[in-house]
């Protein structure tokens, strides 16, 4: 069964701009995407910096207004329901966040961070509270014990894991994972990764899982979707999508994945170079009078359009 369908999505952000600094241009951070999201699949958005993943996700959460498109969850368009009326699905859709050191409250004790989504939506007694928090801490590997500590207290991988149980309390089927990893040590990212998996199977869960590194998406993703410059350009199955890739961004990805064997290593620079040539020649706006490439984030010039 179909749990998410997104149907030409656009979120188009005002900027600032023209003589009168008034807002006249937009960037268009999604342009036209669409994919659907089965039940207990696990869909991953990749792309460079910029290219619009975490848009699409804080627009799946009303986080922010999309200019046009529809969003339907469970049978439902989301696209029709204002902030306020989303509340009923925010229990059913929940976020993990990239950056545990800013996602939590650093004054809040992680008992109150945990019991935060419970409070908003269920009545719980003082001691039903308790026993959930600590349920959900030991369930992400956590001593039930440190439900009393402050977040910097806490590493980064077991931060992250605060805020994987905050998302779970509401027992949602939807978590949208927004570079949850990429924040983290890499001798921690394979340990959490390897834990989201195990709760998937445990909770049933459905993962939409945003990032920029095709190796972690490659181990964790049924499906990969391929954004660029605020547009899916590719879209499959992920071994396909790997062994066989079509588009030139995705081509560049998959070459820029280390590679371990030396013997394949000199091999892999070659083609690294031969593609960053071909791009080059494909997208030669993308690259400044050095064959520098612009940072998509500071510039964002291929993204306006004129205000009609
Ligand atoms: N609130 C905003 N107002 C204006 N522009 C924005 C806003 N948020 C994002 N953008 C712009 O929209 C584009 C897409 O940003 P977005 O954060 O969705 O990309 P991303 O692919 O998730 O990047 P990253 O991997 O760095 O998180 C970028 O050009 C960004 O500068």
């Amino acid at each position: 069964m179909v749990l998410l369908k997104i149907d030409d999505l656009k979120v188009h952000y005002p900027i600032r701009g023209g003589v009168f600094k008034t807002i006249s241009d937009y960037i268009r951070a999604v342009d036209g995407v669409s994919f659907e999201l089965k039940e207990g699949e696990t869909y991953g958005l990749v792309g460079e910096s910029g290219s619009g993943k975490s848009t699409i996700g804080k627009a799946i959460l009303k986080l922010i207004n999309m200019t046009s498109g529809r969003i339907v969850f469970n049978g439902q368009d989301l696209s029709k329901f204002s902030f306020g009326q989303m509340k009923p699905f925010r229990q059913d859709i929940q976020m993990i966040f990239q950056d545990p050191y800013s996602s939590l409250n650093p004054r809040k004790r992680v008992a109150d961070i945990i019991a935060e989504p419970l409070r908003n939506y269920q009545c719980l007694t003082v001691g039903e509270e308790k026993k959930c928090v600590q349920n959900y801490l030991d369930k992400v590997g956590l001593n039930p014990d440190s439900m009393y500590k402050y977040p910097h207290e806490f590493s980064g991988g077991q931060r992250q894991r605060i805020g994987i149980a905050r998302a779970l309390t509401l027992k949602p089927k939807l978590i949208i994972a927004d570079e949850p990893v990429s924040a983290l040590d890499v001798s921690v990212q394979a340990q959490v990764l390897n834990f989201l998996q195990d709760l998937q199977k445990e909770f049933k869960l459905t993962y939409l899982f945003i990032g920029h590194d095709l190796g972690v998406i490659r181990h964790m993703c049924d499906k990969i979707g391929v954004m660029y410059r605020g547009r899916l350009v590719e879209e499959g199955i992920s071994e396909e999508i790997y062994e066989n890739p079509q588009h030139i961004y995705t081509k560049r990805l998959i070459a820029a994945i280390p590679e371990l064997n030396p013997e394949r290593r000199a091999q892999k620079t070659e083609l690294r170079k031969k593609i960053a040539k071909e791009y080059e020649q494909l997208y030669p706006e993308y690259f400044d009078e050095h064959g520098r490439a612009y940072d998509l984030k500071s510039i964002s010039n291929t993204h306006r359009v004129a205000m009609p």
